[in-house]
């Protein structure tokens, strides 16, 4: 029986992660569980997963929640504020911590599952974007077991050979290309002459995944690709030119790997987290996940295109960013994560995510970041500047 923490238990990645579990009580046994200010769907999943202990970072309903917990006779310890999401990272009954936390904010809690040598199901991509380069070196320094969660990056992962699954380069296996695939999301097709008027009910509407607010923006503007792309550079570390981006509306391709001889190796599957959720949980194993068989009889067509810079320039500010560095990278995700709050509150029009981003970026040109405490700091430096310049 594997103990399982999941942070971030009460968004969409948790839902998936949680549904995964209750259908395998015999391999795993929820330890902890985070939120961030949803008191009402933590306070359920503790009644159903009867953690030791749960944490509620915004204190504001923690009183309630507690009282709430010793009504029920619950033997959960409730936790608050940002630090207890780094103890329960590092809890000593589990063996797999789910790293689902969306932001920035995830950074802290996942190196603190890292530092505590866990398995590590990696869903919050940003943490490495910010901090790959640090966020690598401290897997291996204290043997801790990196599982990407991201469905493109499972994909990648289940199409490379074992040897490089174990952390051997790629080069010496003869991989020559990561073909990162992405939808395109909702706007592939939309005349560009109408995007400063796309409303955040349109943006979030992805065709093909249901996930959290924050995810669906950056599926639409294609940061979500640029972000997949700095992840992968990290995760399978991989020179920038040798990772490509293919535009593959149906989502059915997860991501494929080009091998010397001619071959690609695809992974493939309904568009469903639980799959890359059970195959990083159970890996080397195989589990069953709950998701419907592809059927390849009603799939119709599949397609592939380049992705347009005019349409998509947040993809190529996130691939330039990778070339610049972890400094760039950095800002970038700050930068995003501020424009797209803006957006979804109204406070910005759609395209004014890629600008935003663009005039941080040239703001803290030449910035480095080689360490946590700078990383940190340029994080904070971007946002107060940003705040500066929107209304929010
Ligand atoms: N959804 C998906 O299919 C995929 C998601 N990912 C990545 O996984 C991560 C999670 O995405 P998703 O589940 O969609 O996001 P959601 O918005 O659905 O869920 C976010 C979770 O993080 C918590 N949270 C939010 N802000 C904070 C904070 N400041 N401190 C602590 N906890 C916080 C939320 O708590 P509360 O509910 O209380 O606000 C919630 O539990 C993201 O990094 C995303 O890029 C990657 C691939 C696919
Ligand atoms: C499910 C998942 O991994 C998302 O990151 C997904 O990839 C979003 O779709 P896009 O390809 O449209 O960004
Ligand atoms: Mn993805």
């Amino acid at each position: 029986m594997q103990g399982v923490v999941v942070l971030g238990a009460t968004g969409s990645i948790g839902d998936s992660t949680l549904d995964v579990v209750a259908r395998h009580p015999d391999k795993y046994r929820v330890v902890a569980l985070s939120a961030h200010s949803n008191a009402e769907k933590l306070l359920a999943l503790c009644l159903q997963f009867k953690p030791s202990q749960a944490v509620l970072v915004d204190d504001a309903k923690a009183a309630w929640l507690a009282g709430e917990l010793k009504a029920a006779g619950a033997n959960t310890e409730l936790l608050t504020g940002p630090d207890a999401l780094c103890e329960i990272a590092a809890h000593p009954e589990a063996r797999q911590v789910m790293a689902a936390i969306v932001g920035a904010a995830g950074l802290l809690p996942t190196l603190a599952a890292v530092k505590a040598g866990k398995r590590v199901l990696l869903a919050n991509k940003e943490a490495l974007v910010m901090s790959g380069e640090l966020f690598m070196t401290a897997v291996k320094e204290h043997g801790a077991e990196l599982l990407p969660i991201d469905s493109e990056h499972n994909a990648i992962f289940q199409s490379l050979p074992y040897a490089c699954q174990q952390g051997e380069s790629y080069g010496r296996h003869g991989v020559t290309q990561i073909l990162l695939t992405g939808s395109g999301g909702p706007f592939r097709t939309r005349e560009l002459a109408s995007f400063a008027a796309i409303t955040p009910a349109e943006a979030v509407a992805h065709p093909n995944w249901s996930m959290g607010q924050k995810i669906s923006v950056d599926s639409a503007t294609m940061m979500n690709k640029g972000l997949e792309f700095i992840e992968a550079r990290w995760l399978f570390d991989c020179a920038i030119d040798d990772i490509q981006v293919v535009l593959h509306p149906q989502s059915i391709i997860h991501s494929m790997v080009r091998y010397s001889d001619g071959s690609v190796l695809a992974q493939m599957g309904n568009p469903d987290m639980r799959t890359p959720i059970a195959h990083a949980m159970a890996y080397p194993e195989r589990i069953d996940a709950g998701v419907a068989p592809l059927d390849f009889f009603s799939l119709g067509q599949f397609s592939f295109d380049r992705p347009d810079a005019a349409r998509y320039p947040c993809l190529y500010l996130a691939m330039d960013a990778c070339k610049a560095g972890q400094g760039a990278t950095t800002v970038l995700n700050a930068a995003n994560e501020v424009a797209v709050a803006a957006f979804l509150a109204g406070q910005l029009p759609f395209t004014g995510i890629a600008k935003t981003v663009e005039q941080a970026l040239g703001r803290f040109a030449g910035e480095t970041a080689s360490d946590l405490a700078g990383i940190l700091a340029l994080d904070y430096e971007s946002r107060l500047y940003l705040r500066s310049l929107l209304p929010c």
